[in-house]
Parts: structure tokens; sequence; C-alpha cells
């Protein structure tokens, strides 16, 4: 095989090899009569499968390692943040630090019983983590070095088994106490002069931050002592709030908000030890598409591009991408992605530079050289901003090739996987799972799932990071910040999911739109005060995307139970069902010989409980096995090809038949929202999740840049949430047995889900002003004393729970205020079609559409397939604001014509129909953006005028009134 050669693809259907160059068309390489595999010497690949399925299998060839070998380090840095004292309200889920226990007993015993039950469903034994569980076992050669994997061109599929049974068998040494290993090597790049981590370089660096140089107490003088005291530190805080700030906002019962703060370094500290394999656990990242011309290949390469570069251990990362379109477009793009990547993500480890997504990176308006010594950057710099101008264009003319050629030969069943050779990138992994007519397909909780299988059977990293298509990692260490909390012995057990604020770049960067103004973001509000609120409770809601999950808690389990920490128990979320779990608890009660016992005695149960696997996993034994190792990995014996038509089998149309996916299982199915549903399964479970908010935003998204996409994701979640609301999992009703839902958790489930009923009272009171002036009216009824003070009590309150929100929020009054415009205006129009909508489908069973929503394309093509939602969505806001304006102007005019005799309630009148209108001023802004594409507006510009005429007539004739003005009887008041 030639070095440089670009893709290499084998193929079962041919019984051939490819070469493919970048633009060339595949050329036959070579026949395949011996049967076996020139890549990785398999036979099994090269086998005919009798033409049904044609699992492809790619590589990628030739690879320059120089430059890369030397940037592994450079998370390294070394940025000490002061030790920082738990603070109040720190010990809540946990009580005692006892690093000696928490990874010893248990992670022994389930290994243990993870072994048995691996051997029994697999035949083997020398499986996943392995039986060398004693301290002088010995570590397969290929883990010696800190990344190094067997590099024999072979598929290295879920490389870091090895580096598991490493990770398991050492852990408890490592943590307690710290070995002191030798100085490390000083690297120095070329021209940039970094501590990339000299033991004592670093010991020193941590004292002079500490202020600590001077002469000390013995134990801290010892650089060893101090260190591990470093890395028994908690890898995050709780920061305080002001409490001027919030104990006045605490009177009111409703949320407890908590901000957090992280210790990258420490993360570091524990599991990064010099000389020693990486303990950090491995992260599949998960991307889904679906349809390229509404989410641009070059967007998702971008996030792809971003993924492969991150600051995290390259053999730890493994990225799938999910194309639910199966378009030929899409995988094109991806290996076009692959091959640049070997450029660009040296370049960016190597003058780490942020973000890692090379159209964002280079439309940054900063000053590029600040903090960039080397004499290079500038040149390099310039060399790759041509390549990935090249690599545009490259792409554009992938998506102009795809418009005029339909796909062909293309099979919807795929799973590719692009490795590099040589050890520089991540895994990239295509799949495309089985779509046929007649099965539902549940939309992205479907795509997702999908993933989750094959993720399971390739590398099984214990924790995935979930991404939408659009949202590129911003912040290079965003998985580092999740790990402080999800790999921290004391609080990361029962953290079921780490949740990132969704950050938008805002407005389309190059303005193609002139209409900036019709961009509306009410997340900043969303995300300060609710997700921030919710993390002092249960835990943020999951909101669809930048969310590392735990893989045992999407797997159905629930969080380890029993003691705050458990000492001998056995059991922390283990394999184990119920009932099972009773009597290993009762095992570890006994005490002796947990361990050893209980593997033997429960042979023949893991034996019947293998049927009750395939129930809930599904009829994949490789699957059902990899769910069995809470820890990850895969089995080092298994061969490539299997592994790879494994992962095809797994997503098949019919693999989830009969089994508990998406109901118990993974992303949960029955509403266009899953994502909230599926967090709140885990909560229901006892699970909490984490909001972390670092500095500079982990993720950022494109939000959608014209109204009718805004209202159209508006309603699209408003939908959801009503369906939700009125399906099994309401939570109004649902998951009441275990009583693990926290009482406000379950408030703040309900607040989700219900909120698009108060499109109806909104819509009331937006049209009451009009009516009063039109029908000159005042529509306060009388009321009692007592009932005026009651709402006197209810405005204040709600006046002052705001107020207080602002304060320790951070949100700045204008973002409030955008928030209230577009409340109102998604109200009235959105969430009102969402009740209608949702209500017709629970009572007639009428279905609903997931539009995805588009990601920056031009909506000039597909600007018709809007037309209608467009027009429809818009009704009800639009004819809010004629009937206010029509109602002020009638006011206005009938007050001169005929004299007042009451200028007080007409400007109260006034006053409250002023407020309607300042309140859809965005919205008008917004039809006035369209103005020179939608003639549609220009219709309704001339019937608002007309109204205006026509009712200004009204006003001076008031028998037509009572035919033609709006139907009074509406506001339900005598009047
Ligand atoms: O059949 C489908 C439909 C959608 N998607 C993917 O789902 C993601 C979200 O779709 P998008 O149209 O971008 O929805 P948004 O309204 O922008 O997404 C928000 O709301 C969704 C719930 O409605 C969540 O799933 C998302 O993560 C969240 O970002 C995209 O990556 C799509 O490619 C699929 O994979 N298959
Ligand atoms: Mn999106």
């Amino acid at each position: 095989m030639e070095a440089s050669a670009g893709l290499v693809a084998g193929s079962h259907n041919r019984n051939e090899l490819v070469v493919i160059h970048n633009h060339e068309e595949p050329k036959p390489l070579k026949n395949l009569d011996a049967q076996v595999c020139e890549i990785c010497g398999d036979e099994g690949l090269a086998m005919s499968m009798k033409g049904e399925k044609e699992p492809k299998f790619v590589l990628n060839a030739g690879l320059d390692t120089s430059v890369s070998k030397v940037m592994k380090f450079v998370h390294f840095s070394m940025h000490f943040l002061e030790g920082s004292p738990r603070v109040e309200g720190d010990d809540d889920e946990e009580d005692i630090d006892d690093i000696e226990h928490e990874f010893k007993i248990d992670e022994e015993q389930n290994k243990n019983k993870q072994l048995h039950v691996a051997d029994l469903l697999h035949g083997k034994m020398s499986y996943g983590r392995g039986p060398e569980t004693d301290e002088n076992s010995q570590f397969p050669p290929v883990i010696a070095g800190v990344r190094s994997r067997p590099v024999s061109g072979e598929f290295p599929v879920g490389g870091y088994g090895h580096g598991e049974q490493m990770l398991s068998s050492s852990l408890h040494k490592r943590v307690h106490p710290y070995p002191v290993s030798e100085p490390g090597k000083l690297e120095v790049q070329d021209g940039m002069k970094r501590k990339e981590g000299g033991w004592k370089e670093r010991m020193d660096d941590w004292k002079y931050q500490q202020g600590n140089l001077g002469p000390e107490p013995d134990d801290a003088n010892d650089p060893d002592m101090a260190l591990i005291d470093e890395a028994r530190q908690p890898l995050s805080r709780k920061v305080p709030i002001a409490s001027s700030k919030i104990n006045p906002y605490r009177m009111f019962p409703k949320w407890f908000p908590i901000d957090r703060e992280t210790y990258l370094d420490r993360l570091s500290f524990r599991y990064e030890q010099e000389g020693e394999p990486n303990m950090l656990d491995p992260v599949d990242i998960f991307v889904s598409t679906v349809d390229p011309m509404k989410e641009p290949p070059l967007v998702t390469a971008n996030t792809v591009l971003s993924i492969l570069a991150m600051d995290y251990p390259v053999d730890k990362i493994s990225c799938y991408i999910s194309d639910d379109g199966a378009s030929m477009l899409t995988f094109e793009a991806l290996s076009e992605t692959a091959e640049f990547a070997r450029k660009w993500v040296p370049f960016c480890k190597k003058f780490a530079i942020e973000p890692r997504a090379p159209e964002m990176y280079f439309t940054l308006k900063i000053d590029y050289l600040k903090d960039k010594v080397q004499p290079t950057f500038v040149k390099e710099r310039r060399a790759m901003k041509r390549e990935y101008e090249e690599f545009k264009v490259r792409i554009n003319a992938l998506v102009a090739k795809a418009s005029k050629v339909p796909p062909e030969g293309w099979i919807m069943q795929d799973v590719e996987a692009m490795m590099p050779e040589g050890n520089e990138l991540p895994r990239l992994v295509y799949v495309s799972r089985e779509k046929r007519p007649g099965f539902q397909h549940h939309k992205k909780a479907g795509a997702m799932n999908a993933l989750v299988r094959v993720s399971g059977v390739l590398t099984n990293a214990p924790f995935m990071l979930n991404l939408d298509c659009d949202h590129y990692i911003n912040n290079s260490k965003a998985v580092r910040e999740a790990m402080c909390f999800l790999m921290d012995p004391q609080i990361g057990r029962k953290v079921c999911y780490v949740q990132f604020p969704q950050r938008f770049d805002g407005i389309d960067r190059h303005d193609r739109y002139a209409n900036r103004n019709t961009v509306f973001f009410d997340v900043s509000l969303k995300e300060l005060i609710n997700m921030r609120g919710l993390d002092g409770i249960q835990g943020p809601v999951y909101v669809g995307t930048g969310c590392v999950f735990r893989r045992q808690a999407l797997y159905g389990y629930e969080p380890p139970k029993g003691p705050k920490r458990p000492k001998m128990v056995v059991c922390d979320c283990c394999p184990c069902f119920g009932r099972r779990k009773k009597k290993y608890d009762k095992h570890g009660a006994n005490g002796e010989n947990a361990s050893l016992g209980v593997g033997m005695e429960n042979d023949k149960e893991v034996l019947m409980s293998q049927m009750n696997f395939e129930k809930k996993f599904g009829q994949s034994a490789i699957f059902v096995t990899s769910t069995l190792m809470d820890q990850g990995g895969v089995p080092p014996s298994s061969s490539p090809a299997a592994l790879l038509k494994e992962a095809i089998h797994v997503i098949s149309c019919g693999y989830e038949d009969k089994t508990e996916w998406g109901l118990e299982l993974g992303w949960i199915y029955g509403s266009i929202t899953e994502d909230i549903l599926t967090g709140f399964k885990m909560h229901c479970r006892g699970w909490r999740s984490i909001y972390c908010m670092p500095k500079m935003a982990a993720f950022k998204g494109s939000a959608p840049i014209n109204l009718s996409d805004r209202l159209n994701q508006v309603l699209r979640w408003a939908l959801g949430s009503v369906e939700i609301f009125f399906s099994r999992h309401s939570p109004v009703w649902y998951g009441f047995k275990g009583g693990k839902l926290k009482f406000l958790e379950r408030f703040a489930y309900v607040n989700t889900t219900i909120y698009p009923f108060t499109s109806l009272p909104l819509l009331a009171y937006c049209l009451l002003p009009a009516i009063c002036l039109l029908t000159d009216k005042f529509i306060m009824p009388e009321i009692t004393t007592f009932a005026s003070l009651f709402f006197i009590g209810l405005f204040i309150a709600i006046f002052t729970t705001g107020i207080l929100e602002l304060r320790w929020s951070g949100v700045s009054i204008e973002e409030w205020w955008r928030n209230e415009q577009f409340w109102v205006i998604g109200g009235i129009s959105a969430h009102l079609f969402a009740v209608v909508q949702g209500l017709l489908k629970v009572l007639a069973g009428v279905n609903t559409n997931f539009t995805v929503t588009s990601k920056a394309s031009d909506d000039e093509e597909f600007g018709e397939l809007y037309t209608f939602k467009w027009t429809t969505l818009l009704i009800p806001p639009t004819t809010v604001l004629i009937v206010n304006l029509v109602g002020v102007v009638a006011g206005v005019s009938d007050a001169i014509n005929n004299g007042t005799q009451a200028w007080g309630p007409l400007f109260g009148k006034l006053f409250f129909a002023f407020w309607v209108i300042v309140h859809l001023y965005p919205f008008l802004k917004g039809l006035m953006g369209r103005q020179n594409r939608t003639p549609t507006i220009v219709v309704i510009w001339s019937v608002l005028l007309a109204s205006i005429f026509s009712l200004l007539w009204v006003r001076i004739d008031p028998f037509v009134m009572k035919t033609k003005g709006p139907n009074t009887s509406m506001c339900g008041i005598n009047c």
C-alpha cells in the first residue's frame, strides 16, 4: 500500500480493494481471490456476504507523524488555581473523603462479576478488563508507553481496552499514595518554550502559585505530599453567590441557584501522571446530521474538525457521525474532512489556537498574534488558511456535484471507520443507520440510539458527548471540564450528565441577511436563571446538545445506592436489575470474600438473566456484553471485521423491536423534544446532573437566523412539551414510585412541559386593550378589596422575584426585555399552535413532523417550503398587532372627533395597547425584514393600512362596528 494513498476501501460485495484518490472515481487495485484483506489481514473481511449488505472498511493511509507527537503534551500547561476550600453545601452528596475505598473494593468486585458475565456471554476469559487484578500482573507491552498502541495498520477498534486493564488494576496504587515518577523530559517545541511537565518545574510552579516558596513545615516541604494533597482535592467546587444578592431571593421557594468552578490542573494531576498511562476516561463523541441541504457539510465538517483537534488524549476519543439522510455528500465531505484534519489538527495543537473549528477561527476578529511567540506562526497560519480555503472549495464542489447527480448504489445501512495510520488523530466513524419504509425511526432520538449501540460495539467509552452537527467545540478543554465532575471520586458517581450552556455565534457572521435585528435569543435568560437554579436542586434539564453523558445512566441503571460512600458494598452501577441488587447488598454486608463468592454463585443467575439482557438491549451478544463493562472498553481479542459486522447489525431497522430502546434505554421516544424526556427519566431514577459554565463557552452553535425558522423551532419545542405533558411520561404523574425525583425538580419539569398553555390567557390579554379601545368600554370589572389585595400581592411577588433573579444571575435588563418580547411573540404564535396541534395529536392522533432547523444556508430555494407555515404562524401576532394599532388610532380619533369627557381612562387604555405593541415590535421588524422577498408581506401591509382606514370610518359610523369589529365576547366579561 502506498503511503500517500488517499482512502483505501475494502468492499465485501465487489471482492476487491480500491484506492480512492481525492477526486477520482474509485478504481480497482487488486482482486482479492485469496479472501484475505490486505489492510488488516483478516480473512472474514474479504469474504462475500451474499451481496445483501455492503459493509465497507476504510483506512486513511500515510501520515506524517513528526509534528503532532510533540504536541500531545500541550494539555500539560500549568496554570494552578488557588486551592479552594469546599463551601457550604458541597457535601450534600457525599460526606467522607475516602479515596482508598472509593475505587478498590467495589471496583474489584464489579470487575470480578463482569468477568464472569463476560465470560459466560462470550465464552472467553481474556476479556475486557481482564483477570489481572493483582498488583503484580503483567501489562501487555502495548500499553507501556503513554499512548502507544498497536500500529499494524489493523483497525484498532477499542484500543483502550488495554488501557482499561491498566486503569483498573493500578488505580488504587496510583491515587493513594501518589508514586514519585522520575523528572520528565522537557519538551521544547520548535521555538516555543513551554514547561511541558518536568516534575520539579511543575512542583515549583505550583508552590510559587500557592505562595509557598518560603520555609515550611516538613510535610509541605515534601513535594510528593504536597502533590498528593493537591490531587486529592475535589476537582470542582461550588462558588458561593454573594449572600446579599441571594438571601432575599431564597425567601421565595423557587430555585437554589449555584455557580461552579472546575480545577483542570487537579484533574491532570490525578489522572495524567507523567510516565504512566493516561488515566482519563475515554469519551465517544456523537454528531448528528440529517439533511446536507439544511445542514451544510461545511458546518458539519467544522464541528468534526473541532472534535478531532480537541485537547484530550487522542486514543481516548472517538468521533461518530450519524448521517440520518444517508447522503453520499455527507460521506464524501467527511472523508475530505478526515484528510484535512491531518494538517489542521497538528496546527491547532502546535499553536494552541482556539477555537479549533477553522471557519470560526479564521473569521475571528482578534489579534491572533497575541501570546504567540513562535516565529513560524504567521507563516504557518497563512499557509493553513490557504489550505482551508482550498478545502472549502473542495467541499463546495462536492455540494455542487451532489445537487446534480443523484446518489447511486448507496446503501442506507452503513458503518465506516476512518482511522489514520499512526496515532495522531482520534477515530472517526461514519454511521448511517438503516431506514426502511414502514418502520418508526424516531428522528434524532433513534439516530442517537443507533450511535449508542455502534459505539458500544466498537469502542464502548464510559462517557459520551452529544453534539448537533452545528455545535462545534469552542473551548478545546470542554470535555476536561465535564470530567472534573464525572470523574470526581466524590460527586461523580451519581452524576448522569454534565450539561453545558447552549451558546450561539449569534448572528450570521457574513451578514448575508440584512436583517440582523430579527434574531431573538431568549436562551441566555433561560440558561442563566433556570439551569443554574436547577443545578442547586437535582440538576439542569438536558437540552439536546453539548452534554456529556455517563453511558451507564443511558442504559437505564440507577445511580449507586446505599450509604453515601459505599465501604464494602459490592454493587454500584453494576449491571444487575432490581431483585438481584438486593442479593449483592447482602453479600456485601456479610463481607467475607465478597469478590470471590459473587462471581461463582451467580453464574446461574447470570445465565438466566442473559435472556433478560437480550429483551432489554436486543439480540447482539457483543453489544450486550459491552453494556456489562461499566468502565468501558471492548474485548481485545475480537477481530475488527467481526466488530464492524456487529456494528452494522445493531443499526438495522428491526433491531429495536421488542426491546427497551427508547422506552427505558438511551434517548427516549415519544416526543420531538426527546431531550427533555431523556433527562427527565434519569432524574426520576435518582441521578443528578450538573450544569457547567466554563468562562470560555464550551460549545457554540448556529442559531436560526430568521423569524420563520425561529418560530418554527419554538413551535417544535412547544409541541414537544405538550406531547410530553399528555404522555405517560408527564411530570405531573410519572415517576412517583421511587420518590427519587425531588419535588422542586418535578415542579420545574412540569413548568417546562406546561408553558405552551400560557398562550391562551396571553392571547386574551393582548386582545383586551384593543377591544376596550374599539368598544369604548373599560373592561376592568369591579372587585372586592380582598380580591384586589390578592392581585396586588401577586403582582408584587412576581415583580420582586424578577428583580432578584436579575440581580444574582447577572442578566442584563436588555436581555430580560428581549426575552419578554419574544415570550409574547412566541406565545401568541408558536405556543398557540403547539397547543392546538398537541391537542389534535392527543385527541385525534394527527401526527407532526420534525422540521430540521436550517443552519445558515441560503433559504432562497426552500423559501417556498416555509410559505405555508410562515403565514399560518404569523396570523395571530399580525392580527393582534393590527387590532391594537387600529384600536389606538380609533381611540385617539374618537377623542378628537367627539371631544372628550374623560382623557384619563383613554390614556389608561392607550397605555395597555402600546404595551402590547412594543412587545410585538421585533415581530414587526421581522415582517419588514422579509419585505423585499415575500409578496405576502406586502399583502399584509395593505390589509393593515386598509383596515386602519376602514375602521377609522367605522368610528364615525358606529353601526358597522358591531359586524366588523373584533369579537367582543372573547374577553368573557360582560361589558
Ligand atoms: O430525523 C432527524 C432529525 C434531526 N436530527 C438531528 O437533530 C439535531 C437537532 O436538530 P435541529 O433541527 O438543529 O433542532 P434545534 O431546534 O436546533 O435543536 C434543539 O432542539 C432539539 C429538540 O427539539 C434538540 O434535539 C437539539 O439538540 C437542540 O439543539 C440536528 O443535528 C439534526 O441533524 C437527526 O439526526 N435526525
Ligand atoms: Mn440546532
